[in-house]
């Protein structure tokens, strides 16, 4: 690419995008070298992933989502809620929208400095050994410990999801404490980035789901989920294994804006 790329920089909860936008159609998105050149943190901008604004026909625009190691990804919550403060910024929509991402549609609302996501519907959980595994958007293998401060999520996140089980397709791993308050601490090793990150949405939702199960929580919940970069609330309905209504819950913030 010789011309100058605009971006704009968000994060939500510590979850870093870099946003574009491609309205006029100019970003090669089978680009695989130029994403994972951007999102690189010595010699790029420096994210987790990238997001594409699109137009779409029926929806206010479309969410087209990378990780940082430039391969076009599955949902991304944290990125959806960032998106959406972007197209916000924009002037493409006001508080509330509808855009298409790669699981389907979705619907957002914005209130002050936080986005609630409305997230897919989630039918049934599976188990490997002790763990959960949730796919809510994107798969999460999701594992109960005690003192999580202190656990190697990078080493410990790298041998699952590199295990014989998980090479091929990848899956993020997500250690998940019960904090005194009702709520839980949840850590991510994430497939793409191939590091912990300070945040992951669909992680979030997908742990905020293995509570309800481990812990016997039916019915209407809004569960506080603490990350490394901040606070998400994850609520849904459960009716034994059927998640309903979900929705992510969290900050999303414009960073900085620039050419390259
Ligand atoms: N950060 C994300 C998840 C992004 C996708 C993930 N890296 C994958 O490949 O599954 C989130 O906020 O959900």
């Amino acid at each position: 690419m010789d011309e100058k790329l605009s971006f704009s920089k968000y994060q939500g909860a510590g979850n870093d995008f870099i946003l574009v936008d491609n309205r006029t159609g100019f970003f090669d998105r089978s680009d695989v070298n130029l994403v994972k050149r951007l999102c690189d943190r010595r010699f790029g901008i420096g994210a987790d992933g990238l997001m594409l604004l699109q137009d779409i026909k029926n929806f206010d625009f479309e969410m087209v989502y990378f990780n940082a190691d430039g391969r076009e990804g599955t949902m991304c919550g944290n990125g959806g809620r960032c998106i959406v403060a972007f197209a916000r910024d924009l002037g493409i929509i006001a508080e509330r929208t509808a855009f298409l991402a790669v699981d389907g549609r979705h619907e957002a609302k914005i209130d002050e400095e936080l986005v609630d996501l409305g997230m897919i519907d989630v039918n049934g959980t599976a188990r490997d050994g002790a763990a959960y595994v949730i796919d809510t958007g994107s798969p999460h293998y999701i594992h109960f410990v005690q003192n999580l401060d202190n656990l190697p999520v990078y080493e410990e996140g790298y041998k699952i999801r590199n295990n014989d089980k998980y090479r091929k397709e990848g899956i993020n791993v997500n250690f998940v404490q019960q904090e005194s308050d009702g709520g839980y601490f949840v850590r991510t090793f994430e497939r793409g980035v191939e590091n912990e990150t300070l945040a992951c949405g669909t992680g979030a939702t997908a742990a905020a789901m293995a509570a309800a199960v481990e812990y016997s929580l039916e019915g209407s919940l809004e569960i506080p989920i603490r990350v490394l970069g901040g606070q998400l609330y994850i609520s849904f309905n459960r009716t034994g294994e059927q998640f309903t209504d979900v929705r992510l819950k969290g900050p999303a913030q414009f960073v900085f804006k620039g050419k390259i």
